[in-house]
């Protein structure tokens, strides 16, 4: 059967955790043709985020064209765009399809990826034409331009016309043995419910947020309702961390699993 298409639209992450390395192996895991349009190249590893080069929005807008013009896309996933005129393009572009916005304003290791005038682009243009967002607490602060509890949050923001999925690390408490990661999942007009579910202990983490936006976008792809994508992007999520906790790759916070699940399980 032919697959539903997902345009990736992202930066690319050298050490192979984040960025378009996971938008592609996640939508193509779970049963989708990824395209995709390379926004900012950074030299990245485990440790941290060393340099990052802008791909001109003249760049990006060829390649949004050239995919677009030619296949059936589905949905849009948007990562690391970096500067407003991209953000501001891809609303322009390709508000009229689904987007799940991911809108990533830093790595896990702090670097900066985003900032305050990128942050505004988001809310002004991409946020109001978007399908669903997928910020984490920080990125979700920073957008909502204060501080509150994440339902709050969640709230405000699906106030700009998206749906949100206000993702939650782990919280671990001292000795404790399990934990719970909470996402709040906020309709446009609605109040947030919590999706919950058990957190998986790992240092390997690196690249989790894009995986979870792209398993979102793959599932709403392939016509699932926005509640049970989520859910399902977070069941995806937990087993790639699963996969990945004891492995012991680069010198900071390890890549989350992309390996392909089926090769893995045939005989060595
Ligand atoms: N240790 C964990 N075990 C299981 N699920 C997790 C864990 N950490 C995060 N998740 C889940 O992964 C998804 C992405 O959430 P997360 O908050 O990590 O995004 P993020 O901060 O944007 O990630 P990143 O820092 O990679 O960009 C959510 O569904 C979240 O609940
Ligand atoms: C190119 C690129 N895109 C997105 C992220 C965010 O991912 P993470 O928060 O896991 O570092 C990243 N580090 N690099």
């Amino acid at each position: 059967m032919t697959p539903p298409v997902v345009l990736a639209v992202a930066g690319t992450d050298s050490g192979g955790a984040a960025g378009l390395a996971a938008d592609l192996a996640t939508v193509g895991h779970l049963g989708c043709h990824a395209a995709c349009a390379v926004t900012a190249v950074t030299a990245q590893d485990t440790t941290g985020v060393h340099a990052i080069h802008a791909v001109p929005v003249t760049a990006v807008a060829q390649q949004v064209d050239a995919v677009v013009g030619d296949l059936p896309v589905a949905v849009v996933k948007t990562g690391m765009l970096g500067t407003p005129d991209v953000v501001r393009l891809v609303a322009d572009r390709l508000g009229h399809l689904p987007v799940v916005v991911d809108p990533v304003l830093a790595a896990t290791s702090g670097a900066a990826l985003g900032d305050d005038v990128v942050a505004a682009a988001y809310v002004d243009h991409l946020l109001p034409a978007a399908l669903v967002a997928t910020p984490n607490l920080d990125e979700a602060r920073t957008l909502a331009g204060r501080d509150a509890p994440a339902p709050e949050l969640a709230a405000r923001l699906a106030d700009l016309g998206c749906a949100v999925v206000l993702t939650g690390g782990a919280e671990w408490r001292p000795g404790a043995l399990t934990a719970t990661c909470t996402d709040w999942l906020c309709e446009p007009g609605g109040t947030a419910t919590a999706l919950r579910h058990p957190a998986v202990a790992t240092t390997a983490d690196h690249g989790t947020g894009c995986t979870y936006a792209s398993a979102l976008a793959a599932r709403i792809a392939h016509g699932e309702a926005l509640a049970d994508a989520a859910r399902t992007a977070a069941a995806y999520v937990s087993a790639r961390l699963a996969d990945s906790s004891g492995w012991r790759l680069g010198r900071g916070r390890g890549p989350v699993s992309h390996l392909s699940p089926t090769i893995q399980e045939e005989p060595a």
